[in-house]
């Protein structure tokens, strides 16, 4: 089985719960952010899971990366930004068949608002989705994640594979 974990993720948050989502797939699974996860590394997936931060209620865009670069806090940590933000990444994903699952990191709720934009980009490509979509705590804005947040994306990429 071949699962592929894409993330974007500007201070780390949503890499670590991608990573955590990977381990909890087990064999066969990886994370990778967006700049490194193209068409080769996806071909013959069984199962992509797509995350990223949730900015301004939303998932990122060009303005709130741009405004995230161009307009720090004082004392905020550096963003990394040198890949795609995963909104640019699923426009250019071509469509597929794999099963997909959709998540997001966030501070607070009404909680999910980015993992049901992905899933909806995801659905009108023809993937096809095995979970609901799930959102994972961070405390403050740049994390970290909550205390347990790691252990509960293991047994949400533990429950992705069962559900294939
Ligand atoms: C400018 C900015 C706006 C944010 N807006 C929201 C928001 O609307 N709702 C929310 O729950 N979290 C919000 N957050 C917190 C982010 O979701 C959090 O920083 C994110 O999970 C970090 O993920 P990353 O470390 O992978 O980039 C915001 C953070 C920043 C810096």
């Amino acid at each position: 089985m071949k699962a592929v974990v894409v993330y974007e993720s500007l201070w780390g948050n949503t890499a670590a719960v991608a990573r955590a989502v990977a381990e909890g797939i087990g064999e066969g699974a990886v994370a990778l952010p967006t700049k490194d996860a193209g068409a080769d590394d996806l071909a013959g997936a069984d199962l992509i899971v797509a995350g990223g931060p949730v900015f301004a209620f939303h998932l990122s865009s060009e303005r709130t990366r741009h405004d995230i670069a161009e307009h720090p806090e004082p004392g905020a940590p550096a963003p990394d930004l040198s890949g795609p933000s995963i909104r640019d990444w699923l426009d250019a994903l071509p469509s597929g068949t794999a099963a997909f699952a959709s998540f997001d990191t966030e501070v607070r709720g009404p909680f999910g608002k980015g993992a049901p934009t992905i899933a909806k980009e995801l659905e009108e490509k023809g993937y096809r989705r095995v979970a609901k979509p799930e959102g994972f705590i961070v405390q403050g804005k740049y994390g970290p994640l909550k205390d347990g947040e790691l252990d509960r994306a293991r047994r949400w990429g533990a429950s992705l594979r069962a559900a294939l």
